[in-house]
């Protein structure tokens, strides 16, 4: 049987220590034309491939994830070949990477802390384009940190239960897999800077030090991931000879 999270060699030196398993986070995964390209073949699609949403908009490649199964779409070829060269790193138990989520965020602009749920086998690959960001990780209200050993109420606001941050540099690629994907909750603050403080996980990575203040551009991401459940397209949409 495959092992979902057998130790990946290649990006085993990649691997941010003293985090809970397990995150990958690779600087300059791409180089500075290839950012160039995607950012082109993004702002290429046509307008009603976007979804405005209130804080982001959003692209997304390869089907509609459904607890029945996704009725995959062909990604395109610009997305196939980054799709295909982070899931031969292993990053998906060897299984190919199947869909894309293209986010956009302007300055000031984020993702509210949530879960990606069980749609996805339970990694995440994600490049950024454009600008930095931190991606801040949250303990989930019902399990509060001491909540178990001392009779205190578990913490309640988002300061509270913020557990961790990630630096994502423009280029880079983070993998996140186990405990950082299953337990935790991720976000974005809706803010135009982000200064390095001592819960920034990766820094040792990243070409900044701690103390600095980080002026936010406008950043696109790529979430690429691995859907299981996808259905044939013949069958559902019933079409017939
Ligand atoms: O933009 C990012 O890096 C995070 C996006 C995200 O968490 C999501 O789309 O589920
Ligand atoms: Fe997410």
């Amino acid at each position: 049987m495959e092992e979902p999270y057998a130790k990946i060699l290649a990006l085993e030196t990649f691997r941010v220590e003293q985090v809970p398993p397990t995150v990958y986070y690779i600087p300059n995964f791409i180089s500075e034309s290839e950012e160039t390209y995607l950012l082109h073949q993004v702002y290429a699609a046509p307008k009603p491939k976007w979804t405005q949403l209130s804080g982001r908009k959003l692209q997304n490649w390869g089907g509609l994830p459904h607890p029945k199964g996704m009725v995959p779409e062909k990604l395109p070829a610009w997305l196939q070949s980054y799709a295909e060269k982070i899931s031969s790193l292993g990053a998906f138990g060897g299984k190919l990477a199947n869909h894309v989520l293209v986010n956009e965020y302007l300055p000031g602009q984020g993702i509210m802390p949530h879960e990606d749920g069980p749609l996805y086998f339970p990694t995440v690959t994600t490049i950024s384009l454009g600008s930095h960001t931190l991606l801040d990780f949250y303990h989930p209200v019902s399990r509060g940190q001491h909540a178990d050993s001392e009779q205190v109420p578990a913490p309640q606001t988002e300061e509270q239960r913020h557990f961790l941050s990630l630096l994502l540099e423009p280029r880079s690629l983070l993998v996140l897999q186990e405990d950082m994907y299953v337990r935790y909750l991720h976000g974005i603050q809706p803010t135009t800077s982000d200064t390095i403080t001592e819960k920034v996980a990766n820094v040792a990575a990243c070409s900044t030090a701690l103390g600095d203040e980080l002026l936010r551009g406008t950043r696109v991401s790529l979430t690429i991931r691995h859907v299981p459940k996808v259905l044939k397209t013949a069958i559902f949409l019933g079409k017939g000879k």
